[in-house]
C-alpha cells in the first residue's frame, strides 16, 4: 500500500494533521530532524529522523515507504528571528525544500501539500485578504514561503508535480483530547506565551506595539484551530490525489483579533489573572492579517468546525493546563 510522507510531521502542526490522518486510516510515515519537533507528538506513527537536507535519506524512506505524496511542514516559521537571521531561513526553508522537490523528482513522487503562509502578503491593501492579492512579503520568512510557492510552480510542467499550497494565518489550539498541542522552544508565540503567563511561568505578556493603526492600536490576526487546518490538508490532498489541479489556498476564519482581545480572551477562559506590558514594535509585523477562505470553502468544501476564539484558546488551556512543560525532549 502507498503511503503519505509527512515532513515536519513532529512538529505542532504537522503532528496534529498526521494524528488527523491515522485516525482516518491513512498510511503515512513521519520524517523530521525533531529541530523544533517532538517525538512524543507522534507516539504509534511510523517515525524516521532525518533532515530535509538528506536528499539521499529522503529517497530511501520514499522507495521503502511506497510514498505517493508528501506533506511538506517542516520550516523554521519565527517571523522576528528571520529579520535578524535570515540565512538560517534561505538555508532550511529553501535550500530544504530543493532537496525535497529533488528526492520527489528522482522517485517520481507528484503530490504536494506545502505549508505556506499568510505572511506572502505582507500588509494588505484589502481585508479580507484573497489569494489574488499582491504579495510582497514584509519579512524574511515570508520571502521564503513565496519562493518556494514560485518554485512549485515551475516543478508541474517538466516534472508533473501537483501542488496544493495552504497559506495558513495563524495556527492556535490543540487537539480537543488535550494529548498534543503546541509547544515551541523557546515559545515566540502569543497564545501559548498568554497562557504560560495565565499559569504563573511568567511574570507578564509583552505586548509588541500598541501604536498600529487597528482599533487598540495593537495587532490583528486571524486565528485557526490547528484541527481545522488539519481538515483542509486532508481534503486538499485528497483532490490532488483524484487528480485534481494545482492551487493556493488561504486559511483563516475570517474574523481578526488584536493581541489585547487575545488576552482577554484568555483571561476569560482561565479565569487567571494574565499582566501585560506594552513594548515597541516587532521587526517584520504587519498590523493586520484578516483570511478570506472563500475559494477553498468553494473548492474543496472546507469549513472551519471550531471559528470561535474562546473555544480555540479553551483547547490550547486544556493542553497547557495538563502539560505545564510541554513535551518530554
Ligand atoms: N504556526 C503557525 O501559525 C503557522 C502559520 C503559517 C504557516 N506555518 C507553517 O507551518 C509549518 C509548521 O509550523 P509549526 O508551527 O507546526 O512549526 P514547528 O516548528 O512546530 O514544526 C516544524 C517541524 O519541522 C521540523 N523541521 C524543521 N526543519 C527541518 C529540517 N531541516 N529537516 C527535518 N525536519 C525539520 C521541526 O523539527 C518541526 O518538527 C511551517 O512550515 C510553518 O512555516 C505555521
Ligand atoms: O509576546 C508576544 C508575541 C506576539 N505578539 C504579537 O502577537 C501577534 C501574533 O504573533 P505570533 O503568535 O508570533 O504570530 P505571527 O507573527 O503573526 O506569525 C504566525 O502567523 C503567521 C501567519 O499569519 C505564520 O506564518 C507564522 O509562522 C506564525 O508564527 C503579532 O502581532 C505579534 O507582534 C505580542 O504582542 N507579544
Amino acid at each position: 500500500m502507498s503511503s503519505i510522507l509527512i515532513l515536519g510531521g513532529a512538529g505542532y502542526i504537522g503532528s496534529h494533521t498526521a494524528r488527523y490522518f491515522k485516525d482516518r486510516g491513512r498510511e503515512l510515515v513521519v520524517y523530521d530532524n525533531l529541530s523544533t519537533g517532538f517525538r512524543d507528538s507522534v507516539k504509534n506513527i511510523t517515525f524516521v529522523e532525518g533532515d530535509l537536507h538528506d536528499t539521499r535519506g529522503l529517497e530511501r524512506v520514499m522507495e521503502r515507504h511506497r510514498v505517493d505524496a508528501v506533506i511538506h511542514f517542516a520550516a523554521f516559521s519565527q517571523v522576528g528571528e528571520s529579520m535578524v537571521n535570515p540565512e538560517k531561513y534561505y538555508y532550511n526553508n529553501l535550500a530544504g525544500t530543493l532537496s525535497v522537490l529533488r528526492a520527489m523528482v528522482n522517485q517520481q513522487v507528484q503530490n504536494i501539500v506545502f505549508s505556506s503562509t499568510a505572511a506572502v502578503y505582507g500588509d494588505p491593501v484589502r481585508i479580507p485578504i484573497v489569494e489574488t492579492a499582491d504579495k510582497k512579503p514584509k519579512n524574511i520568512y515570508g520571502k521564503t514561503k513565496l519562493i518556494i510557492e514560485n518554485i512549485l510552480k515551475d516543478y508541474e510542467g517538466p516534472y508533473g508535480v501537483r501542488s496544493v499550497c495552504l497559506r495558513y494565518f495563524n495556527a492556535a489550539g490543540a487537539h480537543p483530547d488535550a494529548t498534543i498541542g503546541e509547544s515551541h522552544r523557546p515559545e515566540s508565540h502569543l497564545i501559548p506565551l498568554v497562557l504560560q503567563a495565565a499559569l504563573g511561568q511568567r511574570d507578564h505578556l509583552d505586548i509588541f506595539g500598541d501604536d498600529y493603526e487597528t482599533p487598540d492600536g495593537t495587532c490583528v490576526r486571524d486565528y485557526i484551530h490547528v484541527m481545522d487546518l488539519a481538515d483542509a490538508h486532508y481534503r486538499a490532498l485528497e483532490h490532488l490525489q483524484r487528480g485534481g489541479a494545482s492551487a493556493a489556498y488561504n486559511l483563516g476564519n475570517g474574523s481578526g483579533f488584536s493581541v489585547r482581545q487575545v488576552i482577554e480572551a484568555a483571561r476569560y477562559v482561565t479565569g487567571r489573572e494574565i499582566r501585560a506590558e506594552v513594548r515597541p514594535r516587532r521587526a517584520g509585523d504587519p498590523a493586520i492579517l484578516i483570511a478570506s477562505s472563500d475559494r477553498i470553502s468553494r473548492e474543496l468544501g472546507w469549513q472551519p468546525k471550531m471559528p470561535e476564539l474562546d473555544r480555540i484558546i479553551a483547547t490550547a488551556w486544556e493542553w497547557h493546563r495538563t502539560h505545564p512543560d510541554g513535551y518530554e525532549r
